[in-house]
């Protein structure tokens, strides 16, 4: 049967979008038969405070819901950084989960996660919110550095990534955009993300 992975993000100005993608990429590339689907969860701003914001339209990526979880076998996590933190959109989907959580339904299943920041907080946003994937017992997969050394240590650009997952370093206006680097690094997590959940469910 073929495995199904979930790419679950927030993105409110695009990066994470672009780096999910990247994701995708790497997934299928190393496992073909796997189904992968990008989500974004559902967003908790008014058009006026986005307007405020500057965001942009958000591209149209089905919104996942708690009861959607369990029917998947590995999950990668997008997070766009809140002061070290995940966003309160991000927060407020992970709130729903409780009735999940309760039954153990993603016990034993696969996580992996990447972030973006304005400044290149990276690993932190990760660490902080392990706690929760721990409590649902879910299996961290991390991206280390051996099957992307030249690009985690390669600082000849500024780049977001670490062996804790992939990351972007969106500029304090979001004016970068992710890099060859960090997309090389996202389509490398993405396709060990896809062997280590195919090895285990095949
Ligand atoms: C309220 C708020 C808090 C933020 N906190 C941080 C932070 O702690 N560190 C950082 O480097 N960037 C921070 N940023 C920048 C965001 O992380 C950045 O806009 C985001 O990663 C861009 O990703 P996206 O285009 O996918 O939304 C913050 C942005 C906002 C709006």
């Amino acid at each position: 049967m073929a495995i199904k992975i979930a790419i679950i993000i927030y993105s409110m100005y695009g990066h994470i979008a672009t780096l999910a993608e990247a994701e995708k990429r790497g997934i299928e590339e190393s496992s073909p038969d796997a189904e992968v689907t990008i989500f974004q969860v559902q967003e908790t701003l008014s058009d006026e405070i986005l307007a405020k914001m500057h965001a942009p339209q958000k591209k149209d990526y089905p919104i996942i819901q708690a009861a959607d979880l369990p029917t998947f076998d590995g999950f990668l996590f997008g997070f766009a950084t809140r002061f070290g933190n995940v966003s309160a959109q991000m927060k407020t989907f992970l709130d729903t989960t409780g009735g999940i959580w309760a039954k153990g339904e993603l016990y034993g299943k696969f996580v992996g996660f990447f972030e973006s920041s304005g400044s290149g907080t990276h690993a932190v946003t990760i660490i902080n919110n392990l706690s929760y994937f721990v409590h649902n017992g879910l299996i961290f997969v991390p991206l280390g550095y051996a099957k992307a050394f030249g690009e985690l240590t390669n600082l000849n650009v500024v780049k977001g990534g670490t062996p804790w997952g992939a990351g972007t370093v969106a500029g304090t206006s979001g004016e970068l955009q992710p890099n060859e680097v960090e997309l090389k690094i996202a389509e490398i997590q993405g396709s060990e993300f896809g062997k280590v959940v195919t090895k285990h469910f095949s």
